[in-house]
């Protein structure tokens, strides 16, 4: 298993200032990769506390350093190279002082009290600074009442003066009047990138042309919203911001026999949070895999009994590990027999001795692309929760693990009147109402309850572990929440609400008895009125 790592933003920074002084003391070119590895490392650490402002000054610093990446014959770099790069680390260590995150407290809406369920960390409230133009103000209003209903502290700024507060917002919202970017424009919004490296900064109405585009990112806008589309489309981006980033750690299973290279892959996948398991017998890979389930094999080409190649041609004659990524290890430059092992089930080649920020990138930019076509095959690419088919096999799991006396209550939600809403507000508005519920059931329920999108504006949930009743007042505060929920508009602001048909275990014990019975009292639901939550009952 991997060394400890670095796990706070102040432990990344000393690690990496330490390097630093220790490259700059003797001027290796080892001690440079370890600087490089120690700088990317914090990149990776910024993005995943989505701070994307820390993330380009860790890149820009990145990019300096690769540039003069070179060998063992550059270095040490020369001195004037070495006062740039020790400008830029001065850079981004004021740049962490200033933005440094202030600790997860809920602020919610007074009108809604909080839910009564655990495990609600999702709304960090970080405050949202609005410039909107004067013809804007409808707009800008719609969006304030939105987001201070996640939690959000809205600051609106005026229009026409440069005045703005001294703390760092999470984002800053510019609504300008017309499409076209005003010289005036620019040179506030450069100001605010230079005083805000860490935030994320909208611009809300674009012309959908390349120019102006490429002209605000350069002054430092850093997500553009064209004109036609939704602004509340800026909720989900925000959202995204502060969604707490629960993702797996990244698993590598190492199959190599040399204790050196081992600890070497260890090491360096350890510093980017990446656990690795490493056997040195390949006839023990099959076990190892089903125990481990690792996201990309590092695989050695050469091995006692057999090679790397004929390992990873059993693989990909198996249904379970046809995609898995495979990087060979090779001390063999011979490009004929790379070749020849990437067309037989590899897919990327790393000669040794690697260059460990080499073999960090390969891993993690495939591992990236493995789990994104894994995740999109069971998750739904609206609201980001299962889908119908994975929401079923989900159900029918959590049912035959059910014990005798356990509890399992199982809910069908549906959007009242949504074919009113699309019709009259359009699509876009539509899926943003089905955004708003997928948001507020995925910040109100525990991470072991099920949440899955069942169809267009249908919802099934499945809290285990709680009586029917706790279940019902947790879902109709659900409903009571939802309802007062704001759905963006151009034209301004539209609540919506939903009905529930809730059923429990053991009054139903199979997962198709629980679902049928939660649709026909959703059915009961909606004609006794909807925006209700009924419950199934022993008649
Ligand atoms: N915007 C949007 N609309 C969808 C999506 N999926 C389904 N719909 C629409 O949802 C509407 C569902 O309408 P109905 O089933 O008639 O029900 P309803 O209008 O919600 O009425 P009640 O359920 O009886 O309250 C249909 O018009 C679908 O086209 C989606 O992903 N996005």
């Amino acid at each position: 298993m991997t060394q400890s790592s670095p796990n706070s933003i102040d432990d990344h920074l000393y690690v990496l200032r330490r390097r630093w002084e220790a490259y700059v003391a003797d001027g290796l070119f080892d001690q440079f990769i370890e600087f490089t590895v120690a700088v990317n490392s914090l990149a990776e650490y910024f993005t995943r506390l989505r701070m994307p402002g820390l993330v380009r000054l860790c890149e820009g610093l990145e990019v300096a350093a690769l540039n003069k990446f070179g060998d063992h014959t550059t270095h040490p770099l020369a001195q004037t190279d070495i006062i740039s790069l020790t400008r830029q680390i001065d850079t981004l260590g004021g740049a962490v002082t200033i933005v440094r995150p202030a600790p997860p407290v809920r602020r919610i809406d007074e009108r809604v009290a909080p839910a009564p369920v655990p495990d609600i960390d999702w709304i960090k409230p970080r405050s949202v600074w609005l410039i909107a133009a004067p013809e804007k103000h409808d707009m800008a209003d719609a969006l304030a009442r939105q987001l201070r209903f996640f939690g959000f502290l809205i600051i609106e700024l005026d229009w026409e003066s440069d005045a703005a507060p001294d703390d760092m917002p999470l984002a800053v919202l510019f609504l300008p009047a017309s499409q076209t970017t005003q010289p005036k424009e620019f040179t506030r919004i450069a100001a605010i990138r230079a005083s805000c490296p860490g935030s994320q900064l909208f611009y809300i109405g674009v012309d959908s042309h390349i120019e102006p585009i490429v002209a605000l990112m350069r002054a430092g806008i850093d997500m553009t919203v064209p004109a036609r589309e939704q602004p509340s489309m800026v909720l989900n981006h925000i959202l995204d911001l502060v969604q707490t980033n629960k993702q797996e750690q990244y698993r590598v299973l190492v199959v190599e026999d040399s204790r050196v290279a081992v600890a070497l892959i260890e090491r360096t996948l350890g510093q980017h949070g990446i656990d690795t398991h490493a056997i040195s017998d390949p006839g023990e890979l099959l076990d190892r895999l089903e125990s481990y389930k690792p996201d990309l094999i590092l695989m050695d080409m050469y091995m006692p009994r057999f090679d790397g190649v004929e390992a990873t041609r059993v693989l990909r004659q198996m249904a379970a590990y046809g995609s898995l990524p495979i990087v060979y290890l090779s001390g063999e430059s011979d490009v004929g027999m790379q070749v020849e092992a990437l067309r037989l089930g590899g897919d990327q080649f790393l000669i040794k001795p690697f260059n460990p920020v080499l073999l960090a990138a390969i891993v993690k930019t495939k591992i990236e692309r493995f789990r994104k076509i894994q995740r999109s095959t069971v998750l739904d690419g609206l609201t980001g929760l299962l889908n119908h088919t994975a929401t079923k096999s989900r159900l029918n799991a959590m049912v035959s693990q059910l014990q005798p006396h356990g509890t399992l209550t199982v809910a069908m939600i549906d959007i009242d009147y949504f074919k009113a809403i699309n019709d009259t507000y359009g699509h876009p508005v539509g899926d943003q109402v089905i955004r708003g519920l997928a948001w507020l059931l995925k910040g109100r329920l525990r991470s072991l309850d099920l949440i899955g999108r069942y169809g267009g504006e249908e919802f099934l949930i499945a809290l285990p572990d709680v009586s029917p009743e706790q279940a019902f007042s947790v879902i109709d505060r659900i409903r009571h929440d939802f309802s007062a929920m704001p759905h963006a508009h151009p034209g301004g602001a539209l609540c919506a609400t939903f009905s529930a048909g809730i059923a429990s275990f053991p009054l139903r014990d199979t997962s198709a008895g629980l679902t049928e019975e939660a649709d026909s009292v959703l059915l009961m639901a909606k004609r006794m009125g909807r925006n209700r939550v009924e419950q199934a009952r022993l008649f």
